[in-house]
């Protein structure tokens, strides 16, 4: 991200204030700071969600932030995997049908993205809960869902916002593994081995992906590879 401010409304105040940062491939970048400094608008605006009011998003030096719409939606689909805070599972769609949803919406086959979405429950240490509804899980279950749907389409970029907010140090370490499996860096898993953690390939080529956490967890901030404080 280059210079990169946010405002909800003109006039309203500036989130980041013109804040620059090159994020890695393989490395877990830890986005922290005080209640409402903005670390879930950063990673909205890092996800193409909300438009930055100056500065860019620059995606493999390409400023996706200001592409046309159609462009954006495209990077969004097939780049960038997002796990929103408190998991957001559909309730009323079974894990599988949750997880496979962005593969489907990129435009993936059904066997495909049935597939890619097993395999990741599998890794995970969820597959057993393939068929159950949300509230049939628990919450560090839920949370391990939500990272699977995030990698389902192999994305090069992983964001995850408050991902182990609600839980218990066993399950928060096994979200962190997972996270850290997926951006493949060297430290990966070796250092969190959570409880069923997973082991999820790392994508984006041989570099693994780029993973930013926002997040207030202590555990997590002195896991992750850097931390970025707002
Ligand atoms: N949709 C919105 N419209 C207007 N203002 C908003 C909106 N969402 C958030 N804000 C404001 O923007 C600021 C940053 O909010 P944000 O949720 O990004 O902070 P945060 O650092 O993630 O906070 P927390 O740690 O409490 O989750 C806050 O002042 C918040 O009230």
């Amino acid at each position: 991200m280059k210079d990169l401010s946010f405002a909800y409304r003109r006039g309203a105040e500036e989130l980041f204030g013109g804040l620059s940062h090159a994020f890695t491939p393989g490395v877990v970048t830890a986005v922290t700071g005080p209640s409402g400094r903005g670390k879930s608008t950063l990673l909205y605006v890092l996800g193409l969600m909300l438009t930055p009011s100056q500065g860019r998003v620059l995606l493999d030096g390409e400023a996706v932030s200001a592409a046309p719409d159609a462009a954006r939606v495209r990077v969004r689909a097939h780049r960038i995997g997002f796990v929103f805070q408190d998991a957001a599972l559909d309730p009323t769609r079974t894990v599988l049908d949750s997880v496979i949803e962005p593969a489907l919406y990129a435009g993936w086959r059904l066997g495909d993205a049935r597939a890619s979405g097993s395999g990741l429950l599998e890794q995970m240490g969820v597959s057993a809960r393939a068929g159950h509804r949300p509230g049939e899980i628990s919450g560090g279950q839920a949370q391990r869902v939500a990272v699977c749907r995030a990698l389902v389409t192999d994305p090069v970029v992983v964001l995850a916002d408050e991902p182990t907010g609600n839980l218990d140090r066993d399950n928060a370490a096994g979200v962190l593994a997972a996270l850290s499996a997926a951006a493949g860096g060297p430290d990966q898993a070796a250092e969190n081995p959570g409880k069923g953690a997973g082991e999820a390939p790392a994508g984006g080529g041989s570099g693994g992906r780029t993973v930013v956490i926002a997040t207030h967890d202590p555990f997590v901030l002195d896991h992750a590879d850097e931390v970025l404080a707002l």
